[in-house]
């Protein structure tokens, strides 16, 4: 019998490294680490990860080294009851891994190694892993890949959503608009969405009337806006951040859970709201994921609902 999933995700799976240094060096010297943690990561894994903890069946689809398969990280995703049965396995390629580096005034500076995500282009389309799914999330990840597996998710009618992230410099606007169009809800960040804007000349009632009836753009501490037949602003719960990265992912799988238990669009964003300000209170994407109770918990001290 076929194993239906709620919510698949396409694209990274990585392996983060966030180094701390006082300085950063100038070409041809060096300078002292002080700290490096290794984390789980990479943003379809991120989705998934969130999901499978708040109560979704999540698969994953990413493009990873031969090592993945015994690593703790696999292992981890297995226990959790991620699907991780079509994953893009490349013989003697790596996962792919990031670094980001830190200086004492919080600037930082990254490396992203791609690794067997290189090879996304040459692969085909997880239709199988789609057939199964009733939601597809498009993460950061290869955009040829991307759009084809758009194209296939559209063709058996599942609820699409697409987050181009940090890779969107990627896309040619030809490849964005098509991703866009056949897309129902579009995740960014205000940066991400206003650059969407300007590459395809459009404002956000024409970016609407293209494909995804639904919009969300968020705004880091200061929350979120979700556009949709009206015009929803949400408050974040606001917190210290001891590390914001994730914050976005996490958004986006707690929205996506909501929205497939059939809430409506506010409390959608208040309940993404709720999980990502968990996130931003621990180092890593996939530290600190509140369950569903916790959710709730303080979702009703913010907004008493
Ligand atoms: N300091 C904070 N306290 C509470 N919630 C936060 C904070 N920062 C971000 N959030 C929540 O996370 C959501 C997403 O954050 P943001 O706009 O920074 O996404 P992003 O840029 O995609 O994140 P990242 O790429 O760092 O994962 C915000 O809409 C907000 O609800």
């Amino acid at each position: 019998m076929i194993k239906k999933t709620d919510l698949l995700a396409i694209g990274h799976t990585a392996l983060d490294s966030i180094v701390l240094v006082k300085e950063f060096p100038s070409p041809n010297s060096s300078t002292l680490i002080k700290q490096i943690k290794n984390f789980d990561g990479g943003a379809a894994a991120n989705v998934a990860v969130v999901a499978s903890t708040l109560g979704l069946k999540s698969a994953l689809v990413s493009a990873v080294g031969d090592e993945f398969k015994a690593s703790n990280y696999h292992n981890k995703l297995k226990t959790m009851g991620v699907d991780t049965d079509d994953m893009i396995v490349i013989e003697n390629e790596k996962t792919p891994m990031a670094w980001v580096f830190t200086d004492s005034n919080n600037d930082q500076i990254s490396y992203f190694y791609w690794g067997a995500a290189a090879y996304f282009k040459e692969s085909e389309p997880p239709e199988r892993a789609i057939k199964k799914a009733t939601a597809v999330h498009l993460a950061t990840g290869d955009p040829c890949f991307n759009r084809r597996s758009g194209e296939v998710a559209s063709e058996f009618q599942k609820l699409i959503s697409f987050d181009p992230g940090q890779d969107l410099h990627m896309y040619s606007p030809e490849k964005l608009k098509s991703v866009i169009k056949v897309c129902n809800i579009l995740f960014g960040n205000h940066y991400e969405i206003d650059r969407i804007l300007k590459t395809l000349n459009m404002d956000i009632n024409e970016l609407r009337s293209i494909g995804p009836e639904i919009i969300v753009k968020t705004y880091g501490k200061d929350g979120s806006v979700i556009y949709a037949d009206k015009k929803i602003k949400i408050d974040s719960i606001l917190r210290t951040p001891v590390d914001p990265t994730g914050a976005g992912d996490s958004y986006r799988a707690a929205f996506l859970n909501a929205y497939l238990n059939d809430k409506d669009l506010e409390y959608c964003g208040k309940f993404a709201s709720a999980v990502s300000s968990f996130i931003v209170e621990a180092e890593g994407c996939q530290t600190n994921v509140p369950d569903y109770n916790m959710t709730i918990e303080r979702m009703k001290e913010k907004w008493d609902e």
